[in-house]
């Protein structure tokens, strides 16, 4: 496989007098393997937009290296800009256009033939409002619009910020298949979403982002892998049994928690341990199952973000969990 894109040490503090100095990107790496859909997820304000925008040349690093499809960007952008589409931020239409003179516009300013403009509506399921005025539009078509104009030149690498905003179910089902068909096609697409349900069910691999730095990548198998805690769900056939079982399983070392009907063991190496420590005693195992950790548990772990009771944790407050990858090229 073959990177499409590829961030190294990406660095980018804002300065403003009221707010003073404030560290965006710090040393984030990142790197997208071509035919892929990537998850770019990250809480609020931990620099998603920035990287994208830094990326397509509209905001200017202060360190680290970008590569577009083997190119060095910002340097050779022009070169591969018309292999690129992207919507960050949802764009402006004017409202008294449709979407194929919107479209029809864009694709004469960029030199692309308007056979194009019917493609990409019949795409994104715009076919049948495609003279309507923009106006008329919910948040939902026009999303759909701003993913066609993306579209129009064929992009090898398309990259969406938040593509299922205001999309309903419907919408969300029909862009997941969207993603799928262009991923399928062969083009990349890299898209930032806080819907991490739908990250884990689009995505081939993402990059997490907290703070600046990159805190996990990989495949979404893998990232999941790698931070799901060894964590054991243990039931008993008789549910009075499980305080008796649990001090047992406290003997041996781990580390046990009583719940309603069944018990959650860790730090234990083998887990059929428990197996044999229970049934030594006479107390029956009837389930013993690894806790699967979904996107959202390791996204909420890694980035410091699970909600805490009582207190209303503030954009700025995620905490730095584990260490930054080594970040080589080509990782
Ligand atoms: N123009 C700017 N001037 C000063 N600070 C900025 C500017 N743009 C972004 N920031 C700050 O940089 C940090 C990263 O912002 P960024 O917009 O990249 O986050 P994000 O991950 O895209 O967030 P969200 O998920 O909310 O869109 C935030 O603390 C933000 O306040």
């Amino acid at each position: 496989m073959s990177a499409v894109l590829e961030i190294q040490g990406l660095e980018k503090t804002y300065r403003s007098r009221r707010r003073g100095v404030r560290k965006a990107l710090d040393g984030f790496d990142m790197v997208v393997e071509a035919g892929q859909v990537h998850g770019f997820l990250g809480p609020n304000g931990s620099g998603k937009t920035t990287t994208l925008r830094t990326v397509l040349g509209l905001i200017k690093p202060h360190g680290g290296r970008m590569t577009i499809l083997g190119r060095e960007v910002p340097a050779s952008l022009p070169e591969v800009a018309g292999q690129v589409g992207a919507i960050v931020e949802s764009p402006q239409f004017f409202p008294h256009f449709s979407a194929r003179d919107t479209l029809s516009l864009l694709a004469d300013a960029g030199g692309v033939d308007r056979i194009r403009v019917g493609e990409v509506l019949e795409l994104v399921g715009l076919r049948d409002r495609a003279k309507d005025r923009v106006k008329t539009y919910s948040l939902g078509m026009k999303q759909r619009l701003a993913v066609a104009s993306a579209l129009l030149k064929n992009p090898r690498l398309l990259i969406l910020d938040e593509p299922a905003n205001g999309l309903d179910p419907g919408g969300i089902r029909e862009m997941r298949s969207l993603m799928a068909d262009l991923a399928a096609s062969g083009m990349t697409v890299v898209l930032s979403s806080h819907i991490l349900g739908e990250i884990q069910l689009i995505c081939d691999s993402v990059t997490i982002i907290s703070r600046g730095r990159r805190v996990a990548h990989g495949s979404v198998a893998d990232v999941l892998a790698s931070n799901s805690s060894s964590t054991i769900r243990v039931r008993l056939e008789a549910v009075s049994d499980l305080p008796a079982a649990a001090q047992l399983i406290t003997g041996v070392g781990a580390h046990v928690s009583v719940e309603n009907d069944h018990l959650l063991v860790s730090g234990l190496d083998r887990p059929a341990f428990v197996t044999r420590v229970l049934a030594e005693r006479g107390y029956w195992v009837s389930e013993l199952a690894p806790m699967a950790a979904d996107l959202e548990d390791v996204f909420l772990q890694l980035t410091g973000t699970a909600p805490v009771e009582g207190a209303h944790r503030q954009v700025d407050q995620s905490v730095a969990v584990g260490a930054p990858a080594a970040g080589r090229w080509g990782q």
